[in-house]
């Protein structure tokens, strides 16, 4: 249904883990990729061979957001979809100033997004009803908050709220829904006393894994109706 799948969907921050394993996914399913990322990991190489366009950005200043943006305006002329993945779990430490986890917060969960939505809209648009997706990123977090995570659930929050302001700006050709996650994935460096109380927080009490998410972002890019809403994948942790 509908044109073959030329415009490609744009992936920010899939160097690693979760988008990366989207990017791959996605191009698995013969669809057109492309990506930023800030680190240059093998694993980058792997995607390019693969077939994705890959491009450096470092979203911690507006320059670096704003000429990716311009740098994915000469590499495309239309889009399928942005996943706003892009992201930073930084906790607020004696170590560092408040003012620049804050900022830095602000810098790649918020402003990021506003900018490139804005700038690529021209790119998700004009290609007919609901053939176009915004999808964001959130967290869990934006519901109840965090004590160690101030900025970051802060900066998740104003993500949410954007959620609904750019789905009323670009109905109803573009949707724009969030995915909220809880734990979907450990980090190498999570001991296992973390693990364990990580895993006691849900009802299902496993870290799901990438699939959840990708399964989700399938269901949302083949929907014609759900736009403005945010998609829980927690396990069942408000019940716990
Ligand atoms: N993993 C989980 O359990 C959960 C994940 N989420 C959300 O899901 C999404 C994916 O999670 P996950 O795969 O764990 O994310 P990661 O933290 O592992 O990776 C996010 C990516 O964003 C990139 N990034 C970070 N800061 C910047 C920046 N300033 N400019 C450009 N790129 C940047 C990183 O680049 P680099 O490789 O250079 O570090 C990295 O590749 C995130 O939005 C996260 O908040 C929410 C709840 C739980
Ligand atoms: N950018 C990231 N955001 C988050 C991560 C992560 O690894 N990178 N991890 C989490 C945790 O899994 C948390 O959900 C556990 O309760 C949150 N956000």
């Amino acid at each position: 249904m509908g044109e073959p799948l030329s415009r490609p969907i744009l992936i920010t921050g899939a160097g690693r883990r979760i988008g990366l394993a989207l990017a791959h996914h996605l191009l698995n399913q013969q669809q057109p990729v492309m990506v930023s990322y800030r680190t240059h990991l093998p694993a980058i190489d792997v995607l390019e061979k693969a077939g994705a366009v890959c491009i450096q950005a470092d979203f911690s200043t507006d320059g670096g957001i704003i000429a990716f943006g311009e740098e994915v305006k000469k590499r495309c002329s239309g889009l399928r979809a942005i996943i706003h993945n892009a992201s930073a779990w930084v906790a607020e430490s004696p170590r560092l100033p408040l003012s620049d986890v804050m900022h830095a917060m602000m810098q790649v969960h918020v402003n990021a997004p506003y900018l490139l939505n804005h700038a690529l809209e021209s790119l998700l648009r004009g290609h007919g009803h609901a053939a176009s997706d915004i999808i964001h990123f959130t967290d869990y977090v934006v519901e109840r908050g965090s004590d160690k995570h101030i900025a970051y659930a802060a900066s998740k929050a104003a993500l949410d709220n954007m959620t609904r302001s750019f789905a009323k700006k670009l109905a109803p050709e573009v949707k724009v829904n969030a995915i909220a996650p809880s734990l979907i994935l450990f980090n190498e460096t999570d001991d296992a006393t973390y693990r364990q109380q990580a895993l006691n927080k849900s009802l299902m009490k496993i870290a799901p894994g990438e699939k959840e998410v990708i399964d989700l972002v399938d269901y949302l890019l083949t929907s014609c109706y759900v736009t403005g809403r945010t998609f829980a994948l927690d396990g069942g942790r408000p019940l716990a």
